[in-house]
């Protein structure tokens, strides 16, 4: 016998844990310790010799006295209780793995004390077995199953009856060398006496093991029957006297009842009928006693919505085998609970051509739709958004192409459907001169869908318009990518598309998506598996040709353990593909073919290529300050009106106290700040509504009136809101004076930007000198790119800096002479990653502010890209770039020459108008325009010329 050494956990009297058996038991807290730290100290699970106690305790003190054998187990698993309620026991699942036997020891007997720390004991491992005779097996499995048919025949729970048949079925195919495993199962698993677990667990010899565990079964077996004979005998005895005794009374609650009934009758003259029975024979019961009615129902209606599927489809040859499935395992299982919900998923997608009822259009589309199809979809957009001209005219594209291949596809479709018709009344012509049989008759009700009541329903054609799923056509144009910053109106214009086309409309937000899975679904093998967001949307809108809103594609995850989720949107997006969308939980094809993507991102930088190739980008800059004050007044307003409960009537806002709020308390490309603000004025106002309707203001002293009397006086209402009642209702304005703060000094230019989220802004880019060895620090979060800009830019002013009359000779280094000094320089907001070329215009003209003590005026700002040899390139974002300038109230811009065109499309002609722009070709134009013509002393005319070194 090979031998090892084991720690030792006492299983309480009269638990025993043969091999192959699992349990799992409480344990005291110091022994879920000992289990924790030997869970700790393993690379695999522990295992530990599981002895049982032979003797009960008696008292507290009594001594558990421990088996010579027991078994060796794993460690499947440890609850540590909820730290509020530590007293609570430890929770320890074991599994049985072989015999093990303690080898004896003085110390033998271990004290309850010891058992705590669980120590480690030597345990012997029995020889390998010996394959029983095949007499001893045979008589073996006659005994087992005798049992099993006993034990079948006397549970009353189903499930357990099939169980028993279930390990019947196993017994006659098992090997002979497999009977004492088989005895060390059946024994752990029928509720078997502890004396007879205890023999089979002290029996190594695999012969004699298999014997006495026939021997167990017979006795149990003969048991049964005798008690059941027994009982049998008694019941019948008892029976004649309780059937009368059970009659009677169940005659006199009739009776009782009805007279109850007929008293009721006549004192109301109706008759009672119980609000929640159907037939009124019921009462007295209540919704929650439905239950199996409601179950029946349910299951009803997922057997209609299965049979209304297309025939032959994948769905619903799907559907049909999980339904089956379905009815063969027990209610109540886990198993059910999860195929129920699977088939409730799988029924409720729109599937094309299944007999789903889509839901009714929204009546309030319907003046709509009654007019021409261009001019309500125009209505539509300008109802729901102020300006956007030049993006409604491209939606109005959209939607006219949309709507022409809409019209093509039920066109198409319509023909189809008179062939059919025409081909089948041939057909029934046929049959109806040759004489239907009985058989076709019976055929033919596969061709039916059943109603709830079982009644059977003529199947209803596909709706017109959709495609048959042979004949696809996809109705639908580009996949529209609106990209700008926030609260621009990307989502609301998603929506405006959707009711244009008389469409449901959908929005899944892919901000945060690390998970592929929370697009395709989780497979039905994970624990808490579901569907992706995909099919959510599906079974929300109830219809295929839903348009679904991808919000913030940029703030997709990338690829990583979990999957790539941006390769599952490429998917979902391709139109070659998405006929055939594979969700891991439904694992049915699904076509998205009729569904109308639209994205919305913030930016372009971060969506993949191939994502962007799928994409028709349509960029939304931001609103100038006129327009905010339309949008303010034609859409926000209003809608927070609406939202707090006030009308028109009761407040007014005026022109400049909106402008106010516009331009002191929020700075953004887009209108949501606006909207909060002014959400934050209009419920200031609905309280002060509110109290003066109540008329209980503070209670007020009235003076001179008697000391200590307090009366109540209704509050007056003001509807006015003015400009200096802003600080009142919404605090100290955010950027309120910050012009004023932007003075002019030394060595500060302000620079344009388009920040990470699509919106433009103003920059500055400082710099300093200080004591050091002629060299270049760049700080604030800077990428290579703009690094290199700002290494070429001091390239440029040092070649330049005898010319710009820094230095005065043309061999000497602005930096090292006449002091030695370090240029530092810094571009604030530091946590804010930085890259990009255009900051070279602004970093040249900080350098030469810096080394020539000449300012540039804090109302100019300016962006490009410069060259080695002084010439100004273009640069993207000049519309961003230009709004954020005006929202910052600078009047000056310095802009590259070929961006002209930027500012004569993009550029509304209110800020143009109220903004000077100067274009520049060179770095000396640039200079110029920024410290003004004359102001630096000029050397030389040949600045343009190529270098001479
Ligand atoms: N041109 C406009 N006319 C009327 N209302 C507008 C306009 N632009 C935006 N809004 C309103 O501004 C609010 C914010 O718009 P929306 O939610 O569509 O922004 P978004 O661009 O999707 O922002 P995000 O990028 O943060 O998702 C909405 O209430 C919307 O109706």
């Amino acid at each position: 016998m090979s031998s090892s050494k084991l720690p030792i956990i006492a299983l309480p009297h009269p638990l025993i844990l043969l091999p192959a058996s699992r349990f799992t038991m409480p344990v005291s807290r110091e022994i879920g310790e000992v289990l924790l730290s030997l869970i700790d100290e393993s690379d695999t699970l522990p295992v530990v010799a599981a002895i049982p106690t032979t003797n009960q305790p008696t008292s507290p003190d009594t001594e558990p006295v421990l088996a010579e054998w027991g078994t060796a187990a794993r460690v499947l698993r440890l609850v540590k209780p909820p730290a509020r309620n530590s007293r609570q026991p430890y929770l320890v699942s074991l599994h049985g793995l072989t015999r093990v036997r303690l080898i004896y020891t003085s110390k033998h007997n271990l004290s309850s004390e010891d058992l705590l720390r669980m120590p480690m004991h030597g345990v012997e491992y029995p020889p390998t077995e010996k394959v029983p005779s095949r007499e001893t097996a045979n008589k073996f499995k006659q005994g087992a199953l005798r049992l099993l048919d006993r034990l079948a025949k006397d549970s009353l729970q189903q499930s357990r009856k099939e169980g028993y048949h279930k390990i019947a079925s196993m017994l006659e195919d098992i090997t002979d060398a497999r009977t004492p495993w088989m005895a060390d199962v059946l024994i752990g698993s029928v509720n078997g006496e502890y004396a007879d677990k205890l023999a089979i667990l002290s029996t190594p010899d695999a012969e004699a093991r298999v014997q006495v565990a026939t021997d167990i079964f017979i006795k149990q077996a003969s048991i049964s029957e005798v008690s059941k004979k027994i009982a049998t005998a008694v019941d019948e005895s008892l029976s004649k006297q309780q059937k009368e005794f059970f009659l009677r009374q169940q005659l006199t609650a009739i009776q009782r009842e009805l007279h109850a009934l007929q008293r009721s009758n006549g004192a109301n003259g109706i008759a009672p009928h119980s609000p929640l029975s159907d037939d009124g024979s019921s009462t007295g019961s209540s919704e929650l006693d439905d239950d199996e009615k409601h179950e029946a129902d349910d299951m009803a209606d997922l057997k209609r919505k299965i049979e209304a599927m297309e025939l032959g489809s994948e769905e619903r040859k799907m559907g049909v085998r999980e339904w089956r499935r379905l009815k063969r395992i027990p209610q109540g299982s886990v198993e059910n609970g999860v195929i129920r919900s699977y088939l409730e998923w799988l029924t409720s997608i729109p599937w094309p051509n299944s007999t789903h009822i889509s839901p009714a259009p929204d009546p309030s589309q319907l003046q709509l739709k009654a007019r021409p199809f261009l001019a309500a979809a125009r209505a539509q957009l300008d109802v729901d958004h102020f300006g956007l001209e030049k993006i409604k005219k491209r939606l109005i594209e959209y939607l006219a192409v949309v709507r022409l291949k809409e019209m093509n596809a039920e066109r198409e479709a319509k023909e189809i459907a008179l062939k059919e018709a025409s081909q089948e009344s041939q057909s029934a012509e046929a049959r109806t001169i040759e004489g239907a049989t009985a058989q076709e008759v019976k055929d033919g009700k596969e061709l039916v869908a059943y109603d709830k009541n079982q009644q059977p329903q003529p199947r209803v054609q596909p709706s017109l318009g959709k495609p048959s799923r042979n004949g696809k056509k996809a109705v639908k144009g580009p996949i529209l990518l609106f990209v700008g910053p926030p609260g621009t109106g990307k989502t609301s214009l998603g929506q405006s598309v959707a009711k244009a086309l008389d469409r449901p409309f959908q929005r899944i937000s892919l901000g945060g998506v690390r998970d592929e899975a929370e697009i395709r679904g989780h497979r039905r093998t994970y624990v808490a598996s579901g569907p992706g967001l995909i099919v959510q949307a599906l079974r929300k809108a109830g219809r295929g040709d839903v348009v679904m809103l991808l919000d913030e594609i940029d703030k997709i995850g990338q690829s990583n353990f979990h999957g790539d989720p941006a390769a599952a949107l490429l998917e979902v997006l391709d139109p070659e593909q998405n006929h055939t969308f594979n969700d891991h939980y439904i694992n049915v094809p699904i076509d998205l073919s009729q569904v109308l993507f639209i994205c919305t991102a913030n930016t372009l930088e971060t969506i993949s290529t191939p994502l962007l190739d799928r994409c028709e980008i349509i960029q939304l800059s931001g609103y100038t300050y006129d327009e905010k004050m339309h949008i303010a007044r034609r859409f926000l307003l209003p809608k927070q009106l609406q939202a707090n409960g006030l009308d028109a009537s009761q407040i007014t806002i005026t022109e400049p106290a909106l402008l106010h709020i516009a331009t002191r308390y929020t700075r953004e490309a887009g209108v949501r700040s606006l909207e909060r603000a002014i959400g934050g004025v209009v419920r200031y106002k609905a309280v002060e509504w509110a109290e003066s309707l109540d008329g209980t203001t503070q209670p007020q002293q009235q003076e001179g009136k008697g000391s200590g009397t307090s009366v109540s006086q209704p509050k007056e209402y003001k509807s006015l809101v003015e400009e200096h009642d802003l600080e009142k209702i919404l605090g100290i304005a955010r950027w309120d004076g910050e012009e004023r703060e932007r003075e002019e000094r030394r060595g500060v230019v302000y620079g344009l930007v388009v920040m990470g989220q699509g919106e433009g802004g103003i920059l500055p880019v400082e710099t300093i000198a200080l004591p050091g060895a002629g060299k270049l620090k760049l700080t604030g979060s800077l990428g290579d790119v703009i690094k290199e800009s700002g290494e070429l830019a001091l390239s440029w002013v040092k070649r330049h800096a005898y010319d710009l009359c820094i230095t005065n000779s043309r061999t000497e280094d602005p930096l090292k002479f006449p002091d030695p000094i370090d240029i530092h320089l810094h571009l604030p907001a530091g946590a804010q990653k930085k890259d990009g070329p255009s900051a070279g215009v602004a970093m040249t003209c900080a350098f030469v502010s810096l080394l020539t003590g000449t300012c540039v005026p804090a109302n100019i700002a300016m962006t490009g890209e410069i060259t080695l040899r002084g010439r100004v390139t273009p640069v993207g974002g000049i519309k961003e770039k230009v709004l954020g300038a005006h929202r910052a109230q600078v009047t000056k811009v310095i802009l590259p020459w070929a961006n002209r065109k930027d500012v004569e499309h993009d550029v509304a002609p209110e800020v143009r108008n109220e903004m000077e722009f100067v274009f520049v070709r060179t770095v000396r134009e640039a200079l110029e325009a920024a410290f003004g013509r004359g102001t630096l002393g000029w050397r030389g005319e040949s600045l343009l010329l190529e270098s001479r070194l």
